[in-house]
């Protein structure tokens, strides 16, 4: 499976974000997004979702030498600012989550196996989201694309809000489940990055482009990326 950007443009205003985004990500991966502050990350995911619209280009998932256009029900998208029903308990959310995506839910798991998967305390299952912690939140919003199992999975920085032992337990499961998915990861940190990503990819200047994977394991790694970041700002 292959995700396929299609020259993707955006503006708010006058301000052009995006200026053609074409780029082919493959299952199997996890691709770290790099850019500067305001480079247009979020802009790119909340395009994909649907979200925003586009202003023109496409996305397509390409299986078996079949293309379609890319459908939100394909999408897991984990938001920088988890967006969540606070009025019920992380318990009540997460049963009506399951409920509702019982095709796609992996048969021999229970609603108690998915949450010791994310590390959450049974007393904090039956108390209100609204009371959750930012990281908490992302747990659960995590949470449901480990139930839907999406295709794709967008993942708008999210594990700076987990403590150490939960990002480690994160990152793990991520490297377990990117076999069936394609999954893009938006970060600040370059040492998670190089860490947790296979590739890495930079928006700059409302373009993506590639970082070749020499450098995503060279000594000099860090310094590239930020060469690059800057490069982008004059370009
Ligand atoms: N709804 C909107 N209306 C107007 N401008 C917007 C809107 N959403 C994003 N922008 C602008 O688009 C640009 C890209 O923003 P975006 O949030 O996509 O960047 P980002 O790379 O995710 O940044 P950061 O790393 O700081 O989170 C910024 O200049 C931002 O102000």
């Amino acid at each position: 499976m292959q995700l396929q950007l299609d020259n993707i443009r955006k503006s708010f205003g006058n301000k052009e974000v995006l200026k053609g985004i074409d780029f082919t990500f493959e299952q199997g991966k996890i691709y770290g997004l790099l850019g500067r502050n305001g480079a247009g990350k979020t802009s790119l995911f909340n395009c994909l979702s649907g979200e925003t619209g586009m202003d023109s280009g496409a996305a397509f998932l390409r299986e078996q030498e079949v293309s379609r256009p890319l459908e939100e029900g394909d999408i897991g998208y984990v938001f920088s600012l988890p967006i969540l029903p606070e009025f019920l308990t992380g318990y009540e959310f997460v049963k009506f989550y399951m409920d509702i995506n019982q095709d796609k839910i992996d048969p021999g798991r229970t609603l108690e196996d998915y949450f010791s998967i994310i590390k959450f305390e049974e007393e904090d299952r039956h108390r209100l989201i609204k009371g959750y912690s930012h990281g908490m939140k992302n747990k659960i919003q995590m949470l449901c694309f480990i139930i839907s199992r999406p295709p794709l999975i967008l993942l708008d920085e999210p594990l700076t809000s987990f403590d150490v032992v939960v990002a480690l337990e994160i990152k793990k499961l991520l490297r377990e489940m990117k076999q069936d998915h394609i999954i893009i990861f938006s970060t600040h940190i370059l040492q998670l990055a190089a860490d947790l990503c296979d590739e890495l990819v930079i928006l700059n200047n409302g373009y993506l482009q590639e970082i070749p994977p020499e450098t995503l394991r060279s000594p000099e790694f860090e310094e590239q990326v930020i060469e690059l970041l800057r490069d982008g700002e004059h370009a």
